[in-house]
């Protein structure tokens, strides 16, 4: 994991904006081989957007080539309600940039049948060539996307009900009621989230700093459903100071001193080599089970996904680079790296030379 620490809001989100726009340039893509993007709402990427529509406006990158799918969405709010995420989305990024609307895939949370589009969702990543880029923000109690504390850490994109918690954090958009905040989502799994090939999170502010301590320095736990990001590859956390308000001082020292090395090196992240190039490079073959294949008697059970990505396994190992070899380590015992010792210099005469009293009185 990368956790990339910057000053402040803007310097963080300067750098994910940064970020994203390097990736979906290094991978050139193209109508055949679009680069795949998954956003996130909420007030913390709004920076990220902002200045994504700024470098666009300037004519530094282009969505032409870029399919988009979004985490989540409410149900039962019209689309065109303005705190509706697909209001969030054209209000914040689509309507100021080249993105092609038939590339934009946001969950429908009025849907007829909810599941179904839910599957869909899922079909269409897959159909996409799975997500290449996840851009993230958390809420504070370490939910990713709408996965809520007690999600499974295996889920896929579902209806999902919010905890009172989030209801009670995001009524700030709906005029400080909380009756007014949709009590259901539509959202993709953490399992979605972690077969994307690169998972940015942004996280921002003293609020949410207990959910990075948990999710950082304690172990993987579904109470903290960001702390899966330990199982993912490539993940990277970018953060302003404040968030990092209950870290050990030692943790976020090491971090800083693994980008700074990192940066003195020439490299700021290695990346799966073969899937990232864009161009002329196979994409790997995906393989995500739907409702299509299960052929039990009863199509709504789906057998448990394993945690690790399948996307990430269909690239053999070798196409990882590796940073550098570590010689094996040889267990020795430490007797053997004492050199042997020189009788003539022992400090303790030979014991039958030694004058004891008894040898002293017969001498
Ligand atoms: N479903 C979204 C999350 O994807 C988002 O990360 C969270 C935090 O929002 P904010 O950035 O406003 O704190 O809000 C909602 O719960």
């Amino acid at each position: 994991m990368r956790l990339i620490i910057r000053d402040d809001a803007l310097a963080a989100s300067t750098y994910v904006a940064n970020y994203i726009i390097d990736r979906i340039r290094a991978f050139n893509p193209s109508a055949q081989h679009p680069f795949v993007l998954g956003l996130p709402t909420g007030s913390t990427p709004q920076g990220v957007y902002k200045i994504l529509v700024e470098r666009y406006k300037a004519g530094e990158i282009s969505f032409e080539h870029v399919v988009t799918f979004n985490m989540d969405e409410y149900v039962g709010i019209p689309r065109d309600d303005a705190e509706s995420y697909h209001s969030f989305m054209y209000k914040h990024f689509f309507s100021h940039v080249n993105v092609d609307p038939s590339n934009v895939h946001i969950l429908d949370g009025n849907a007829a049948n909810l599941e179904a589009e839910c599957v869909a969702f899922e079909d269409a990543i897959k159909a996409a060539g799975g997500i290449d880029l996840f851009l993230a923000g958390i809420g504070e109690d370490g939910h990713l996307a709408f996965n809520e504390p007690g999600s499974s850490l295996a889920s896929r994109t579902r209806v999902k009900t919010l905890a009172y918690e989030t209801i009670l954090a995001n009524s700030r958009f709906f005029g400080n009621d909380v009756t007014k905040v949709p009590r259901m989502a539509l959202t993709v799994g953490v399992q979605t989230v972690l077969e994307a090939r690169e998972v940015v999170v942004v996280i921002l502010g003293q609020r949410k700093s207990i959910a990075l301590q948990r999710c950082v320095e304690q172990g993987v736990n579904h109470m903290w459903t960001l702390s899966s990001l330990q199982l993912h590859p490539h993940p990277m956390i970018v953060v302003d100071e404040d968030a990092t308000l209950e870290l050990q001082v030692k943790t976020v020292k090491y971090f800083k001193s693994i980008e700074k090395i990192a940066l003195e090196e020439g490299f700021e992240q290695i990346l799966p080599s073969k899937v990232r190039t864009g161009i002329g490079s196979s994409v790997p073959e995906t393989r995500i089970h739907s409702l299509d294949d299960f052929d039990g008697p009863d199509p709504s059970i789906l057998a448990p996904q394993p945690t690790t990505s399948r996307l990430l396994r269909a690239t053999p190992a070798t196409e990882y680079p590796i940073r550098s070899v570590s010689p094996d380590l040889v267990p020795d015992r430490m007797a053997s790296r004492i050199p042997e010792p020189n009788l003539s210099m022992r400090l303790t005469p030979k014991p039958e030379l030694q004058l004891t009293p008894h040898n002293a009185i017969k001498a």
